[in-house]
């Protein structure tokens, strides 16, 4: 369910490090994401290490001590923007925030996770560029690190937006009925039912019959047959750590049954 944040209409505030802010507007000028930053549900501010840079040509990556190839973020500029979205943090919410780090040696991130980080302090977010940043700044001004997946990308931008993006969904208000079924507790856990819309026939292919016939228990039965279903067929990792009810257990047996080889 969703956590009220007892923060009033301001529900989630996340700063962000980064030095391309301006990717950001993935998530701050587009669908249900922009319209909680439009609408005040979410605040997002920024903070840039290059407008810390005090030489010439105002650098914000640093060459490894042991030698190697690629950098690393500058230190002075990364803390002094670290330091700033801390500040502001303290600021406008009155709490100290959590300052999260993306990087692949992160924990791996899951909607438990999100849970988690939603509903606690006011978070900073690091996104790095390069090789990462160096490790005293990970103990110094780092509280915990996170991973969106095990591949190596060019940046913890999208990975921040992912973060931020999975945060915002979780922030009363922000998902309306008609943006997408807002996710309740039948959902978390398992993967999605199939859906249909317009056309009633594609290439051949009819919509089940039951979700014509407006019978709305038999309609919500069978999605969630589907859904436990399709999680026991491709992520039977997932029911390990979720009890089912009676109902649920019926209707995957009866999946099971039906889908036995
Ligand atoms: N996967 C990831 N989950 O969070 N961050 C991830 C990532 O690939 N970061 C890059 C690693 C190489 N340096 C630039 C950033």
């Amino acid at each position: 369910a969703d956590v009220p944040s007892g923060r009033g209409e301001q529900d989630l505030w996340i700063g962000i490090v980064s030095l391309f802010p301006e990717m950001f507007e993935a998530i701050t000028r587009h669908g249900v994401t922009g319209r909680a930053v439009e609408t005040g549900r979410i605040a997002l501010e920024f903070w840039n290490p290059r407008d810390y840079a005090t030489d010439r040509h105002r650098s914000v990556d640093d060459r490894p001590y042991g030698g190697g190839p690629g950098m690393l973020m500058k230190v002075d500029t990364l803390r002094s923007a670290i330091h700033a979205a801390r500040e502001r943090a303290e600021q406008v919410t009155g709490q100290r925030p959590k300052v999260i780090y993306l990087s692949p040696q992160g924990r791996r991130l899951d909607q438990a996770g999100v849970q988690h980080l939603v509903s606690g302090p006011p978070l900073v977010v690091v996104a790095g560029r390069y090789e990462g940043i160096d490790e005293r700044v990970v103990e110094a001004d780092i509280d915990e690190e996170w991973s969106i997946g095990d591949y190596v990308l060019s940046g913890g931008e999208l990975p921040a937006m992912v973060l931020i993006d999975a945060a915002a969904r979780r922030v009363p208000g922000v998902l309306g009925h008609r943006d997408s079924a807002v996710e309740d507790s039948f959902n978390d856990g398992l993967l999605d039912c199939p859906h249909y819309t317009r056309p009633e026939e594609i290439d051949g292919r009819r919509v089940p019959d039951v979700l014509l016939s407006g019978h709305h228990g038999a309609i919500r039965r069978w999605r969630l047959k589907q859904s436990l279903g399709r999680t026991w067929q491709r992520r039977p990792d997932l029911l390990d750590t979720r009890s089912l009810d009676r109902e649920q257990q019926q209707l995957l047996e009866e999946f099971i049954e039906e889908h036995a080889l």
